[in-house]
């Protein structure tokens, strides 16, 4: 789905070559500050490269219209946007961003995919009011909602304690099994990544294996 060649962002990240597969689910790992971030904000066009190659279903990403690629490969951050509004404003605006059709979307769908996160609240509440947590797990409904091939995933769950983690991952994961998409997941929960994940990049040791190889 995504590959990666003798890319370099200076100084941050030196990589070889790195593929993510389709319909798999890969996690990063790595110590604070070591680029996991960086990595993963080049996958939509977030952040740009000093010099390599990124191919995205084999096209060259840097050809393709960062829109467009959003649509796509949706990211979910560290502390998801939040607009002021209602939860069901905030819910639907992921699918007009994608420009996709929300007048088959009713209430009732939207207050199931509400309580498949444990979040019991009105329709019409104030979106800005939620907590920390809630606010994650309503970024995570709007995500689904959304329905996109490819997820980006950066530290979904920071704001959630050990049970509610549980809970949202796995719910997450078997939608995403069920419908066979793609994730790249940062996280600093090594419980987290094996637990879920098909494959775990450890950034750091990617990182100091290409510095090996590129130095001798
Ligand atoms: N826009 C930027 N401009 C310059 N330096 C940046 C930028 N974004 C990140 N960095 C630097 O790049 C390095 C890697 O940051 P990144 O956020 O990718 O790390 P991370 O592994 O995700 O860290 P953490 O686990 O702490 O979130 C850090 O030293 C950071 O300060």
């Amino acid at each position: 789905m995504f590959y990666l060649k003798n890319i370099e962002v200076n100084p941050i990240l030196h990589i070889e070559n790195l593929t993510f597969e389709k319909q798999k689910i890969t996690s990063i790992i790595g110590k604070s500050g070591s680029g996991k971030s960086t990595l993963l904000k080049l996958l939509n066009q977030l952040n740009n490269y000093d010099s390599g190659i990124i191919e995205y279903e084999g096209k060259d990403i840097s050809t393709i219209n960062p829109i467009q690629l959003r649509r796509e490969v949706v990211m979910l951050s560290q502390t998801p946007s939040i607009y002021e509004g209602s939860v069901k404003e905030n819910l639907l605006i992921g699918l007009k961003f994608s420009e996709k059709n929300t007048e088959s979307i009713n209430d009732q769908k939207l207050l199931a995919l509400l309580e498949l996160f444990d979040l019991h609240k009105n329709l019409e509440e104030n979106a800005e009011e939620l907590s920390g947590g809630e606010k994650q797990r309503l970024a995570f409904a709007r995500i689904i909602l959304m329905d996109p091939p490819v997820y980006l995933l950066d530290e979904p769950t920071s704001a959630l304690d050990d049970e509610t983690t549980d809970e949202v991952m796995g719910q997450f994961f078997q939608f995403v099994k069920r419908n066979q998409k793609t994730v790249i997941m940062v996280t600093h929960s090594i419980k987290v990544a094996e637990k879920y994940s098909d494959q775990i990049i450890d950034i750091t040791k990617l990182n100091e294996k290409e510095m090996s190889v590129t130095h001798g």
